[in-house]
């Protein structure tokens, strides 16, 4: 058995970052960045107003000081003329500064009458101008190494960029196997259970930018097995569910092998997910998930979403971690490195009792799993461990 990180190696090894297409603002967000973006302006591309009030020059800014209002300064029409010592203009939040002014003293602390204005006594400090290109300037590059978040589009927009190129989608065709397995929704029979496991990693490779086919679900027969492996040409990657262990109906080693499996590992020291394997199938990535939920769920995490990041043009790395102390102690744990179930509370991390591999209630009132090294010894409530966050 190889450890996970090392298989994790050899899953990054199989899969490259796929080409690019262009995207409008629209449907960009969740996407990736092919390549870096410029801002197409200096934004904002005047000295804009922060505040309603009247933009003036500092050297005439004094308690009690008399201006005279020379125009108006609006958002979309600014005051097309330029102040002078003694001018004021009538200035609003988001219009252009006009020429001569440097300062904007707001309306709260001025006293109008007529044309004339009257600086009150305190004035806020100000200046509340933002010079052209405070928030960034034209040329500016934007290449962020993540899924475009809400902001980011908003930057964008912001960037006078309508189209942007994203790495297109990895598809990848999810192939559960199994006799026992009818589909959500189906009448089982009494030896029948619902296939659940492609619909959790569906939405696991939808929520992190991929898109996954749903194939029909194999039988534990060469022939339907093969059949699913035909149906599932042209995906990025190809992820089969269950009948990866040493059972006699366990057939995906056998098929993959036939259809002529570069196999690059098979069995990894981990818990859950210890049956798993890895390789290429006519120049197709493909990886072969342990059936139980649980470790399908827990290899979707671990190997699964940093494959898919890669193909998304992200960086090879593993699932992200982060660090919090236990809320209460742990046992030894034993020779493969334990991916525990835990909740993240305001005491710290709760380690589940069940851990049984089969428990999908368990798994979702997971938000962390926490990360037990191979052979680590027992830890007291406080330790510090590192986990891997669900919802990340
Ligand atoms: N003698 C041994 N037996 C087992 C070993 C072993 O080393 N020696 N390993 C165990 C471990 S660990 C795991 S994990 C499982 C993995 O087995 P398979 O990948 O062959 O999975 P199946 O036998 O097909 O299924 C296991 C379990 O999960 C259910 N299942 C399968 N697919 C789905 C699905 N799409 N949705 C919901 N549930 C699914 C299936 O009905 C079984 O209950 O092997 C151990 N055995
Ligand atoms: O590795 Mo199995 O995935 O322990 O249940």
């Amino acid at each position: 058995m190889i450890s996970v990180e090392e298989a994790l190696g050899h899953v990054l090894d199989l899969v490259t970052p796929l080409e690019s297409e262009s995207v409008t603002l629209t449907e960009a967000a969740g996407r990736v960045l092919a390549s870096p973006v410029a801002a197409g302006r200096d934004q904002p591309p005047f000295p804009a107003s922060a505040m309603d009030g009247y933009a003036v020059r500092s050297a005439d800014v004094a308690p009690g000081q008399r201006l005279r209002v020379i125009g108006q300064s609006a958002a979309g029409h600014g005051f097309r003329g330029s102040i002078g010592p003694g001018d004021a203009v009538r200035t609003f939040t988001g219009a252009p500064v006009p020429q001569g002014a440097d300062r904007v003293v707001i309306q709260e602390d001025v006293t109008r009458m007529g044309e004339i204005i009257t600086l009150n006594q305190n004035i806020d400090a100000g200046p509340y101008v933002r010079p052209a290109g405070t928030d960034f300037r034209a040329g500016a590059t934007f290449a962020p190494a993540r899924p475009l978040t809400p902001s980011d589009v908003a930057l964008l927009a912001s960037m006078n960029l309508p189209d942007v190129p994203v790495t297109r989608k990895p598809e990848i065709a999810l192939v559960a196997t199994g006799d026992e397995l009818v589909m959500p929704g189906e009448a089982p029979g009494a030896d029948q259970i619902i296939a659940s496991n492609t619909f959790g990693l569906k939405a696991l490779i939808e929520r992190a930018g991929g898109r996954a086919r749903l194939m029909p679900i194999a039988r534990d027969t060469v022939s339907s097995l093969k059949a699913i492996f035909d149906l599932s040409a042209g995906a990025d990657m190809v992820v089969t569910v269950g009948g990866a262990s040493v059972g006699d109906h366990d057939l995906v080693a056998e098929v993959a092998a036939e259809r002529g499996l570069e196999r690059a590992f098979y069995k990894v020291a981990m818990r859950p997910g210890k049956p798993l394997m890895a390789g290429r199938i006519d120049g197709t990535p493909m990886i072969g998930l342990p059936g139980n939920p649980v470790s399908a769920m827990v290899c979707g995490h671990v190997f699964i979403l940093p494959a898919l990041r890669r193909m998304l043009g992200l960086p090879a790395q593993r699932a992200p971690r982060r660090r919090a102390q236990l809320a209460a102690p742990v046992g030894a744990n034993g020779a493969r490195e334990h991916y525990m179930r835990a909740r993240l509370t305001p005491d710290g991390l709760e380690v589940f009792d069940r851990q049984d591999s089969s428990l999908l209630s368990v798994l979702a009132d997971a938000d962390a799993l926490v990360v037990r090294p191979p052979d680590n010894p027992a830890q007291e409530k406080g330790a510090w461990v590192e986990y891997v966050p669900l919802q990340a």
